[in-house]
């Protein structure tokens, strides 16, 4: 399942999110359930998604697939790396560093440095949008090959390319302990659409979160109006 959104209740920042009391034993609970099948596959690095819950590594595909390190039902802490792709190289630190900048003279535009990948987020200053896309694409020049640009919820990200939420079901969905199972996923934004698409493929099951308005288009065959909604039915199921 997706976080930000989905799993998550949107904030007006990135770091203002929390999983609220309780969503970490039921993931615990669903994990355990599903002998160790239950992976988080989100835009946030990793290592974030480590900080929200203390003391347990989930599974985790980080940065639309970039990142992919398994959890420790399923591989001990320690033995468990984070496979992490290319590290950055000198144009995509410049081209972070003229974003980090720029958007210093934006106010309520917020800078999100991710490692391999950055983002811009325009949820305080909606009037700024125009200005970050553009930011943005001026960066994607500077960075060269190799990455692309994802519109997101109030944001853009410049993200390697290579992988997406899609690319992380399938390579899950190749080992132990997801290899031959049916897969489900949750998400609520257009780069959750790569996992539905995956997933119908696979003959799974697909949720898309958000108001009618904003899934209509959506490949998910099943809807849910919110997170609490979202998080309300997963405790039912734990
Ligand atoms: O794939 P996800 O887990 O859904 O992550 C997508 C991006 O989510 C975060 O941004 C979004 O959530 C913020 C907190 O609620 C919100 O302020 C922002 O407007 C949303 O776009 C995160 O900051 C990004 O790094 C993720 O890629």
């Amino acid at each position: 399942m997706d976080l930000d959104g989905t799993l998550l209740d949107l904030a007006a920042s990135p770091d203002a999110v929390s999983p609220g009391e309780g969503t970490q034993d039921m993931l615990q609970t669903l994990e355990a359930a599903a002998s160790g099948a239950l992976a988080l596959i989100t835009g946030r690095p990793v290592a974030f998604v480590d900080s929200l819950f203390p003391g347990y590594r989930f599974t985790v595909a980080g940065l639309h697939g970039t990142e992919l390190r398994p959890g420790e039902r399923i591989a001990p802490p320690g033995a468990a790396e984070t496979f992490a792709g290319e590290a950055p190289t000198a144009a995509f630190r410049h081209g972070r560093d003229l974003v980090r900048n720029a958007a210093q003279d934006l106010p309520g535009v917020l800078f999100e440095d991710k490692g391999r990948a950055f983002a811009l987020h325009y949820r305080q200053a909606p009037e700024h949008r125009a200005e970050v896309e553009q930011i943005m694409e001026r960066a994607l020049i500077c960075v060269g090959d190799g990455y692309l640009l994802r519109p997101g919820k109030c944001v853009v990200e410049l993200c390697p390319a290579g992988a997406d939420k899609g690319t992380a079901i399938r390579r899950l969905m190749a080992e132990p302990p997801f290899a031959g199972r049916i897969p489900f996923a949750a998400g609520d934004d257009v780069t959750d659409e790569a996992m539905f698409r995956v997933v119908n493929e696979m003959n799974g099951l697909s949720l898309r979160i958000g108001e009618p308005e904003m899934t209509r288009d959506s490949l998910a065959m099943a809807k849910l109006p919110s997170p609490a909604d979202f998080r309300t039915w997963m405790r039912r199921i734990a």
